[in-house]
């Protein structure tokens, strides 16, 4: 990457530059290889945070699918965590799992799962076999306590688990459905596919590990027991282990990352398998190269720019984020290890942004938080407007959850050190009210500001991007207006 006008003396955020086009040979926005340049080689080259209310299995798996990777909280009890780990490893890698019900069940208990997906129904079984379809219309204005069976709509589109994204693709735009039911020889459920479904599974390859499965990462504390959860993550499949805490640069991270370098390695020399990890945040080439001389294969760079984050404001300490990337990226490439951008990703330009400048992937959390697969219930505002809660990793509200186990007085001293917003409302935006939708968004533009630079892949696109420095007008101007002026 270069700058028009040469490297500024001051520190840059995403909002502070922009990309030159430049003559490029690329055809097609098609023609770019997205895949991750950091250990993980991801599809996708983007990370969901260890954030408790966005990343769980269904955010996984679903992730998973379309070529990324989620990665399951450190405030997860170890159970939880390595059930998360066994369901996205079961999941099917192109049909969708759905909430199931059963045609006894009343519309009370079908009515709160049914928004747990983005999709938007519930696939009715009888003895495992598909029966029936139940979606929020089909319950307009009935009593909650009806039986499904009387709702639900059993004229379906079943496929089999066979037939290609394509061939599904087809067969429903012909038969004018949204979506086709996946079934084994026996007639039972595999899973769902919708058209968009279809098409995405068409366009994207999924995350997948060395036997085929969906991947998934875990994240370990640098307090309490790292080693035996470490142990337990790996043992359960995980694909990553991430280990980051406020200020990564201070020596109980190294010595944890000495630590879970130690486990990984035994868990390699037992099994084949060996697992990256990630450690941060960091902000420096200094922090960059400690992290990594400790183990780290990849550094998770950014203090202060989650939406969700009050550090900037309480301690006065982080580093505008592109400017963190750029020189953290840089030393890391020296050692021939990479950075994953983490926070503050607000449109897509911030990935394609990161990515110019070098990260390996990009990490997302509260804008994926005002998603149906976030973990979050959904809820809605006085205006019927559906949002969910989300809450910083640092906020009161989850080291008070962090700290169940210690003393009262010890709980309420820790939450004196809050650095992150207990409570915001995430919108789910109407357009785009998924986290798929959203990647949708997020690699178009990605793919598109790659055919900018001439780069098919993302080695490419770092090396050719040519970046200046733009004034607040200069952002300003590139904002679209909704409403003449
Ligand atoms: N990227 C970012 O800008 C930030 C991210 N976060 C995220 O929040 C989550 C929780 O992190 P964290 O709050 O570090 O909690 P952790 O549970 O990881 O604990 C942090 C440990 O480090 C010690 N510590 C020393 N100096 C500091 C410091 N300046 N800030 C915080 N802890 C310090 C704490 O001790 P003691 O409490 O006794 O001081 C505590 O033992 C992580 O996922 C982290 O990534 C949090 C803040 C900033
Ligand atoms: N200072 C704080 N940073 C936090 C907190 N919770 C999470 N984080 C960091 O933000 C990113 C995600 O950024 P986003 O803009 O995409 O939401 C996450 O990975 C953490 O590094 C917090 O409470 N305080």
């Amino acid at each position: 990457m270069r700058f028009t006008t040469g490297k500024p003396d001051h520190d840059l955020t995403y909002d502070d530059v922009f990309m030159s086009p430049t003559r490029s040979s690329v055809r097609s926005r098609m023609e770019v290889d997205l895949t991750s340049t950091d250990a993980l080689e991801l599809p996708t080259p983007l990370i969901v945070a260890n954030m408790t209310a966005i990343s769980g299995r269904r955010m996984a798996e679903t992730v998973a699918r379309r070529g990324a990777v989620s990665i399951i909280p450190q405030d997860l009890s170890p159970s939880a965590a390595t059930d998360a780990i066994a369901r996205v490893k079961s999941a099917h890698t192109v049909f969708d799992t759905p909430i199931k019900v059963t045609p006894d069940m009343i519309v009370a208990d079908a009515l709160p799962l049914i928004p747990k997906r983005a999709h938007g129904v519930a696939v009715v079984l009888d003895d495992g076999v598909p029966v029936g379809l139940l979606s929020d219309a089909d319950t307009a204005g009935m009593d909650r306590f009806v039986p499904i069976h009387e709702l639900m709509t059993t004229d379906l589109t079943l496929v089999p688990a066979t037939i290609s994204p394509q061939e599904a693709f087809d067969l429903l735009t012909e038969q004018r459905r949204k979506i086709a039911i996946a079934t084994d020889a026996d007639g039972r459920l595999v899973g769902v596919l919708t058209l968009k479904g279809a098409l995405r599974s068409a366009l994207y390859s999924p995350a997948l590990d060395a036997q085929g499965r969906l991947r998934i990462g875990a994240a370990v504390g640098i307090s309490g027991s790292t080693q035996q959860r470490a142990v337990a993550l790996l043992e359960a499949g995980a694909d990553v282990l991430v280990m980051d805490t406020a200020h990564g640069h201070q020596d109980r991270m190294l010595e944890t990352l000495r630590l879970v370098r130690t486990v990984r390695d035994e868990h390699a020399a037992r099994t084949g398998m060996r697992v990256p990890l990630v450690g941060g945040n960091i902000v420096t080439a200094e922090g960059t190269n400690d992290l990594i001389e400790a183990g780290a294969d990849i550094v998770k760079v950014g203090v202060g720019p989650g939406a969700m984050c009050t550090t900037r404001m309480q301690t006065g300490v982080g580093r505008p984020q592109f400017s963190a990337v750029l020189d953290c990226a840089a030393a890391a490439a020296d050692l021939g290890k990479a950075i994953w951008a983490d926070g503050g990703v607000r449109h897509p330009r911030d990935v394609a942004l990161a990515l110019a400048a070098g990260a390996g992937a990009v990490m997302v959390g509260s804008w994926f938080a005002g998603t149906h697969e976030s973990t979050s219930p959904l809820m809605r505002d006085a205006e019927g407007r559906a949002y969910k809660e989300s809450f910083g990793m640092a906020s009161a509200r989850a080291v008070r959850a962090r700290t169940k186990e210690q003393s009262f007085f010890d709980r309420a001293r820790a939450s004196l050190f809050e650095e992150g917003i207990s409570s915001s409302r995430m919108y789910l935006d109407p357009a785009r009210p998924g986290v798929e939708d959203l990647m949708d968004f997020i690699t178009s533009g990605v793919r598109s500001s790659c055919t900018y630079a001439g780069a098919r892949t993302l080695t490419d696109f770092h090396a050719r991007a040519t970046v200046g420095v733009q004034s607040r007008s200069g952002y300003e101007e590139g904002r679209p207006l909704h409403v003449s002026w």
